[in-house]
């Protein structure tokens, strides 16, 4: 596959005329907006998820929009042809909730804690949702997607599904034993996999050129683990299988011979578009006026949107300069997290095709997830940092053939993926371990001295870069990764250190809660009670990942009657 793929703006064809004639309508509304309010609190999101309101006529907002001039007929325009942003996602009251579910948190002993909890599982009913009939009716006058089930948000700007929050948010409900709204977000995503052959990185039109971290056979099997519901195993498993087709078709794949001469294959990042993201195209046009052709801005936009479907965006981990987003080069770099995920969904695949009795498929995913595990480990494992590392093919030349594996392509540098693999620990599906416990404490011990370890818990990076995914933010998902990593490897001491990272995000969580009233998106990890920042918008609350990772480290952990849940002085 080329760098710039003859598919780069296939995401466009998925869609009928009248629904990208609606996202064309809304960009340039978007744009109109910032010329006319300036860029001050502007968030160019909003423009793109606003809906036609009820009578309203395309064509006559299309004429209309280029003779706003003033803020007042901003506000006219708006209120004449669109509805409110998100209201085409209605309430949905989820039928499985409950004040108080019998079971809650059994370990969970300080009733602090346990007041607390109950607060954030009862946000689920703030953010359970479910897309409006009008937008399967009318898919021209929405950029939402319809759905079939119910919905959880992320919240406040995220008024739509993502891909790999949802795994956190399925976390969490089954800490609420709210099981049959996890069930519909799963078959949700298994619904737009039949749609588009893979989980779109969020339900809006805007997303169809780009997934983000597969780990929809996770939360088939988390739920099936609690549930022992063999059903949804089948219902998914083609969709499953159509996803893994995705991920190591020739847009993602890359080969690449090590030193004994065997060829490897592991997957990259790569969205199918290569013009600005229409949910923040005022920010990526902006970028790319510093660039002056347009095969030159076009690569630009392809590795913004890719850096998009890495779910880390925007991170020093996919640019040259740290400095410049202009050198991103995501396509470039062979992720360790991404390959981590496939080589689950592997394995995943193959337990699945175990239980329903598909014994050839069941050897055929347990051999891939086996090979994917042995690239891991010869590519990508740097055995002095005792960490794996992100290998960068060279940006010079294009994707095509066979690599030769060379350590300096390894990057060095220090991010919180270069442990995710300590995950595998925690599921390995019956198929034996990923590392032995020695391994396991050596690289705890890397990830100890790499500077990342901080008073509030795990930082993204160690540089500080202005970028949300980097120093000093600290993500819900990267901590939760990583600890129960951790506390799934055999070792006594890895299992107290995760409890240490687990303990630590707990208690800021709760102090930001308690001095905000709200779970926040990302956390500063520099001191504990602090909410993030950084990145292209305001920080958001709500949140999705974050309660879930709550929920579930409570879980795992519990919190006894004694144990300090405030900042520790
Ligand atoms: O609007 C800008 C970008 O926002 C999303 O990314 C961030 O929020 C997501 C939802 O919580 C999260 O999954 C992602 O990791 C965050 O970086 C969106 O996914 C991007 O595609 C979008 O351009």
């Amino acid at each position: 596959a080329q760098m710039e793929p003859a598919h780069a703006a296939a995401g466009e064809g998925d869609h009928g005329e009248g629904a990208r004639a609606l996202l064309a309508l809304l960009q340039r509304v978007q744009s109109g907006a910032l010329r006319v309010l300036g860029p001050r609190d502007f968030d160019p999101k909003l423009y793109v998820d606003l809906p036609l309101a009820p009578g309203a006529d395309r064509a006559a907002a299309e004429a209309a929009v280029a003779a706003v001039t003033t803020r007042g007929e901003m506000e006219a325009f708006l209120a004449r042809y669109f509805a409110r942003a998100g209201s085409d996602l209605v309430e949905a009251d989820p039928p499985d909730f409950e004040a108080e579910p019998r079971g809650f948190l059994p370990r969970v002993a300080s009733g602090e804690a346990r007041a607390w909890a109950l607060q954030v599982h009862a946000l689920w009913k703030d953010l359970a949702r479910r897309v409006a009939p009008s937008v399967a009716a009318r898919p021209d006058r929405h950029t939402l997607l319809p759905l079939p089930g119910r919905v959880v948000v992320p919240g406040s700007r995220f008024r739509e599904v993502y891909y790999w929050d949802s795994y956190w948010v399925v976390r969490g409900l089954l800490v609420s034993k709210m099981y049959d709204t996890a069930k519909d977000i799963v078959l949700n995503l298994v619904y737009l996999v039949e749609e588009y052959g893979f989980v779109l990185n969020g339900a809006r039109s805007y997303y169809t050129n780009r997934s983000q971290p597969p780990l929809l056979s996770s939360m088939v099997l988390e739920l099936y683990t609690a549930t022992g519901d063999l059903g949804l195993v089948r219902r998914a498993f083609p969709s499953l299988l159509k996803e893994h087709s995705f991920w190591v078709s020739e847009l993602h794949n890359v080969e690449i011979m090590d030193n004994h001469g065997r060829v490897h294959n592991l997957s990259r990042y790569q969205a199918m578009w290569n013009k600005p993201r229409p949910e923040s195209a005022t920010i990526d046009e902006e970028l790319a006026s510093k660039l002056n052709s347009t095969a030159a801005k076009e690569k630009l936009y392809h590795q913004i949107a890719s850096a998009a479907e890495s779910g880390w965006d925007f991170s020093s981990r996919w640019m040259s300069n740290s400095t410049d987003m202009t050198t991103l080069v995501t396509t470039f770099v062979i992720p360790v997290d991404l390959n981590t995920f496939i080589c689950k969904m592997e394995r995943d695949i193959a337990v699945f095709a175990e239980l329903i009795g598909e014994k050839a498929t069941a050897e055929i995913f347990s051999q891939a997830s086996k090979a994917r595990h042995t690239a891991i480990e010869s590519l990508l494992w740097n055995s002095e940092m005792e960490q794996w590392l992100d290998y960068w093919l060279p940006t010079d030349g294009n994707c095509q053939g066979v690599y030769k594996w060379e350590l300096k392509s390894q990057n060095r540098k220090i991010f919180a993926s270069n442990f995710i693999p300590l995950w595998l620990n925690a599921h390995n599906s019956g198929l034996g371990p990923f590392l032995d416990e020695a391994k396991s404490v050596r690289v705890m011990r890397s990830l100890q001295t790499s500077g990342l370890v901080c008073p509030a818990g795990i930082a993204t990076s160690v540089s500080n870069t202005g970028q949300q995914w980097d120093f000093p933010n600290g993500w819900a998902p990267l901590q939760h990764l990583i600890a129960e990593g951790l506390l799934n490897s055999g070792s006594t001491e890895a299992k107290e250190f995760a409890e240490d990272i687990a303990t630590r995000w707990v208690r800021t969580n709760y102090a930001a809660y308690k001095s905000s009233g709200a779970m926040h998106e990302k956390y500063d990890v520099e001191a504990c009670g602090k909410s993030g920042g950084g990145g292209e918008y305001k920080p958001q609350t709500g949140f999705g990942w974050s309660n879930g990772v709550l929920l579930a480290f409570l879980e795992e952990l519990g919190w006894s009657q004694d144990k300090e849940i405030g900042c520790p002085s």
